[in-house]
């Protein structure tokens, strides 16, 4: 299978990297160096210009500090033909062009690129909120309609609990007939995304060989036949705390390893194992879609104590047709290697064996 190709990556302000243009050839580029030389935030620059997509909670702090404007451009080969995308940063806006046209985030080819971290763990141990972006996110990538939706329940949900929390009961009716009609297509939308999630992530969890079977399934907070009942009945409630208690919004993502809650029983071996093999489930779902295989993002490797896990990492790293791996060591076998010191990145050249 063809993959989307990454030529160049230019940045300017962008954290602590220096300003430069960096070109990519096909296969493992592998970047090694100390800690705080800028690798993590190289990775996040290549996700955010393909993808237009940061998980910062403020974009200035993508910002270099004493700067007022950030700017990462990628150059891009996909499916035979070549393009421009360029994302520019300021206080709380980011701009977004390709080939020099401004566009929306989800105008952007949204299977681009897929980022394995060390904090993926969080996935497994963390709050039910950190799983509902990972699937959001996701089935936003696979569906422009599913995060169009995604964005307008939001906003409603957000509206609704300013009306509730100022006692406005008369308001309701209008808000539930929107509420029940986008959380009903977000509740479908995840439960027939689920089964190929949930069989990909099993594979991915074997391979890596674990001996207890990874299921997924949704925790849902109501159901559709349910939803709009569930809104009416839980309205005194609902008045009282100021917030919507029911609907698509609070639902969770289940893990199960063998027979207990992930989060709950897991060790952190085991954590480690499930969070890798969503990451691999979401790269399969995106190459499936899209017909192309992501750029892999694979932050520090060496963060990753476990042999097999190790290896795995660097195989899918391998098997793809381009892949960027960090870490405090060299990644084996890479056809460009660069060193990270202080935000600049630059070629380290091999020693000819017997030269
Ligand atoms: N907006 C910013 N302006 C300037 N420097 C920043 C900004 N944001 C982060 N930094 C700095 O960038 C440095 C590099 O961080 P990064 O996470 O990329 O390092 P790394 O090479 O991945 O290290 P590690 O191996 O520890 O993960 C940090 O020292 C951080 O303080």
């Amino acid at each position: 299978m063809a993959g989307v190709q990454l030529s160049a990556l230019s940045t300017l302000n962008y954290r602590n990297l220096a300003p430069s243009t960096l070109e990519f050839p096909a296969g493992v580029t592998g970047i090694f160096g100390e800690n705080g030389a800028g690798k993590t935030n190289l990775l996040e620059a290549v996700y955010l210009a393909l993808t237009g997509l940061t998980d910062a909670p403020r974009l200035e702090q993508l910002v270099q500090q004493g700067e007022q404007e950030a700017y990462v451009r990628a150059d891009i080969e996909q499916g035979g033909s070549l393009s421009i995308q360029e994302v520019g940063l300021g206080r709380g806006r980011r701009q977004l062009k390709v080939d020099g046209v401004r566009v929306r985030t989800g105008d952007l080819p949204r299977g681009s690129a897929v980022w394995i971290r060390p904090e993926d763990s969080e996935l497994v141990f963390g709050s039910p909120s950190g799983r509902r972006a990972y699937l959001d996110s996701l089935l936003s990538r696979l569906s422009q309609r599913y995060g169009q939706h995604l964005s307008r329940y939001e906003r409603t949900v957000a509206q609704r609990n300013a009306a509730l929390k100022a006692g406005e009961n008369w308001a309701m009716e209008v808000w539930d007939d929107t509420l029940v009609n986008l959380g009903t297509e977000i509740m479908l939308f995840r439960r027939r995304a689920l089964g190929r999630l949930d069989e990909l992530a099993r594979e991915a969890n074997e391979q890596l060989g674990s001996r207890k079977v990874l299921t997924l399934a949704l925790s849902e907070s109501t159901t559709p036949e349910q939803y709009a009942y569930d809104l009416t009945s839980r309205r005194a409630e609902e008045l009282a705390r100021g917030s919507t208690v029911t609907g698509p919004h609070r639902d969770d993502l289940l893990l199960t390893l063998g027979d207990f809650a992930a989060g709950d029983y897991a060790s952190r071996g085991e954590g480690r194992t499930i969070a890798l093999a969503l990451r691999r489930a979401e790269l399969e779902l995106l190459a499936e879609k899209f017909k192309e295989k992501p750029v892999l993002l694979i932050d520090d490797f060496t963060a990753e104590l476990d042999p097999n896990r190790r290896q795995y990492l660097l195989d899918l790293a391998a098997s793809v047709p381009q892949a960027i791996v960090t870490g405090t060591e060299e990644a084996p076998g890479a056809a460009l290697t660069l060193r990270a010191q202080a935000g600049r990145f630059t070629e380290e050249l091999r020693q000819e064996v017997g030269a």
